[in-house]
């Protein structure tokens, strides 16, 4: 479960505002659906389905996120939307999912992203249970090379988690789904991410920085070795304890 609380002080709002147009100017070709031949069905989300792609010039394959807007707005996550396509477009790691660009139409937002060939990396560890521990070492690798490009570029993602994690062609890791993420040079107050990896600063409601992604990146580590399913039965006591040891 994805939560957030706002509690913005005017001055952050305005340096938000500031950091986001830095990262903001996206791709500027106007695409529409008929560039794309339209492929199988890849995944359905909260807000609409994402689908394999072709665009008709290049061939290039991409994943289509059609998004419907009475949902969005429903549910009032446009701001949360756009600032995605803001930072999510800016960002070239070879361990990041690349947005190429986005159009819309009357009732849809789509979203032109990487393809990622192996799907979720949070299907493939319910299958397994947990890694090995050299499959996670390499996850656990790449999500900390990610998040240090990142946090270079001022970058905070604030959700990362197994499922937001992809799996390219070559099995390598992608980070996907920035809707939490910020791009600030200030410390935050927003509560948000997910309940299962919410780190302290964000338990107890005082700001936070950068740092939160470690956090969600060492919870990420252990249910890599540990798997989620296991975790998630334990009590927050024992969850410490096993996340010290990891330490
Ligand atoms: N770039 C991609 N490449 C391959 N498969 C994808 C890609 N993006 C999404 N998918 C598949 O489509 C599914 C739905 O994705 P989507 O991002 O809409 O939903 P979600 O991850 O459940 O997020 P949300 O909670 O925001 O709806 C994913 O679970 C995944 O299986």
């Amino acid at each position: 479960m994805a939560i957030a609380t706002e509690t913005q002080p005017q001055q952050q709002q305005q340096q938000q505002q500031k950091g986001s147009s830095e990262v903001a100017a996206v791709d500027q070709k106007r695409w529409t659906l008929n560039d794309f031949d339209i492929g199988k069905t890849l995944g359905r989300g909260k807000f609409g389905h994402v689908y394999l792609a072709r665009n008709k010039l290049s061939n290039h394959i991409a994943a289509l996120k059609v998004l419907f807007k009475t949902q969005l707005k429903e549910s009032q996550v446009e701001h949360q939307l756009r600032r995605e396509v803001e930072i999510q477009s800016h960002l070239r790691h070879p361990n990041i999912l690349r947005l190429y660009g986005y159009f819309y139409d009357q009732k849809r937002v789509y979203l032109i992203l990487e393809y990622a060939a192996k799907g979720e990396l949070y299907k493939e560890l319910q299958k397994c249970k947990y890694f090995s521990e050299g499959r996670a070492a390499t996850y656990v690798a790449s999500l900390a090379r990610a998040l240090i490009y990142c946090h270079g570029k001022h970058v905070i993602h604030r959700d990362i988690k197994p499922e937001n994690l992809l799996v390219g062609a070559q099995g390598e890791l992608k980070i996907a789904d920035f809707g939490w993420s910020v791009h600030t040079f200030n410390r935050r107050r927003t509560m948000c991410g997910t309940l299962d990896y919410l780190p302290p600063e964000m338990v107890e409601s005082v700001e936070h920085d950068a740092n939160v992604d470690i956090w969600t990146w060492v919870s990420s580590a252990m249910n890599f070795c540990m798997g989620c399913l296991h975790l998630k039965q334990r009590n927050t006591q024992t969850h410490i304890e096993e996340l010290c040891k990891w330490i």
